[in-house]
């Protein structure tokens, strides 16, 4: 099969921080790629001229586009002018930035919730722009469809060999666990833990639990990434996932077990519950031989065993 990637590039992995970014800079890096990073601190990726000079200075054989305003359900519906503006601005230099620098491949990083509320399940790649968005995520669903359109455009104009990926909600090391901003395993995984800690008789949670999500460990992705920087190159973006899903409800008893809390679990209604279902099919990434490998109780309890060790080490405020 054809190698898009040099066995030994240089890649831009932009948000090296990130849970996303972390993950996949761990896999290039151990893959045997070398991996140029840049602090946020010295390159605001916001920053079209300064993100353009950056890639000119370094040329990289790649970049993974893993930068971007993140966050759950509430941060989202919270700060949607961020969530749009931020993103499309960090997509349109760094995108731009890339072809202008002469950067052969980019691999960008889109999200499930581009698909519409209601798409079929499991979702297909071509139920893209076939209906309303999940009013939740709207914003940043649509900075990501722009970021869709962007690559194909620079394909479609310029032969470029960039491409997109579409993960479903992500997990693992490193993971955002601030309450207010964070994606609902994190948040569960500290929520349980503080009220098993603090012998609360209750834990009440956001929504019905009715709503049905895919977690994916953030190693499983980083695999997938490596995986369609060097094998795909192809217009369509392309879904990953573990192709199951399981309520909140359900979510939140195998958090509950792998904490060891005991007492009862409340829903707050008043809270939303966003979109209803969202399970990727993910027959594009298995046709290039792509399967996951981490098992979601597996992967919770090694996460909450790394949070529980940080916090022992240094508590969050
Ligand atoms: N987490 C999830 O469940 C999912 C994530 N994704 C996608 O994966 C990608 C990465 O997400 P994730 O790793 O979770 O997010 P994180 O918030 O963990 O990481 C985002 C990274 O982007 C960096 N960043 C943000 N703004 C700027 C900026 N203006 N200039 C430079 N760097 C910036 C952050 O830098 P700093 O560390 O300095 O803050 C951070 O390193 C996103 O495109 C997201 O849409 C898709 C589906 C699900
Ligand atoms: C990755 C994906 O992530 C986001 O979409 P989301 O999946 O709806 O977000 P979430 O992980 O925050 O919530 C999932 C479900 O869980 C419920 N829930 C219960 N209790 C808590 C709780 O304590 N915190 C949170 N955050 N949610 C909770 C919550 O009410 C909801 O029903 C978007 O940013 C979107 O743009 C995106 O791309």
């Amino acid at each position: 099969m054809t190698e898009l990637l040099p066995s030994r590039a240089r890649i831009f992995v932009a948000g090296h921080r990130g849970l996303v970014g972390s993950a996949v800079a761990r896999r290039l890096t151990a893959d045997g790629h070398t991996v140029l990073t840049r602090p946020r601190t010295e390159l605001d990726l916001r920053d079209a001229a300064a993100t353009a000079g950056y890639l000119r200075q370094t040329r990289p054989d790649a970049v993974v586009l893993a930068a971007a305003r993140v966050g759950g359900i509430m941060a989202n519906a919270t700060y949607p002018v961020q969530f749009l503006e931020d993103n499309l601005r960090i997509q349109l230099s760094v995108v731009a930035g890339a072809h202008e620098a002469g950067v052969p491949r980019l691999l960008f990083l889109g999200s499930s919730c581009i698909y519409p509320r209601l798409a079929p399940q499991p979702i297909r790649e071509d139920a893209l722009l076939t209906g309303p968005l999940e009013p939740t995520n709207e914003a940043y669903a649509l900075a990501k469809i722009a970021g869709i359109v962007q690559v194909q455009s620079y394909r479609r104009q310029y032969g470029a060999g960039y491409i997109s990926a579409m993960p479903t909600n992500l997990y693992g090391p490193g993971d955002n666990f601030d309450l207010a901003t964070s994606h609902v395993l994190p948040a569960l995984i500290r929520r349980f833990h503080e009220a098993a800690r603090d012998g609360l008789p209750e834990l009440v949670l956001w929504g019905s639990g009715t709503p049905r999500r895919e977690f994916l460990h953030v190693d499983d992705l980083a695999d997938a990434c490596a995986l369609l920087l060097r094998r795909y190159d192809g217009d369509e973006p392309v879904n990953v996932g573990c192709g199951e899903d399981l309520t909140i409800r359900e979510l939140a008893e195998t958090v509950r077990e792998v904490v060891g809390y005991r007492g009862a679990i409340g829903w707050d209604t008043t809270k939303p519950d966003g979109t209803p279902r969202k399970l990727l099919d993910v027959s594009r990434l298995q046709s290039l031989g792509w399967r996951p490998r981490i098992a979601l109780r597996e992967g919770i309890a090694a996460v909450y065993e790394e949070w529980r060790s940080q916090q022992e080490a240094a508590p969050v405020a």
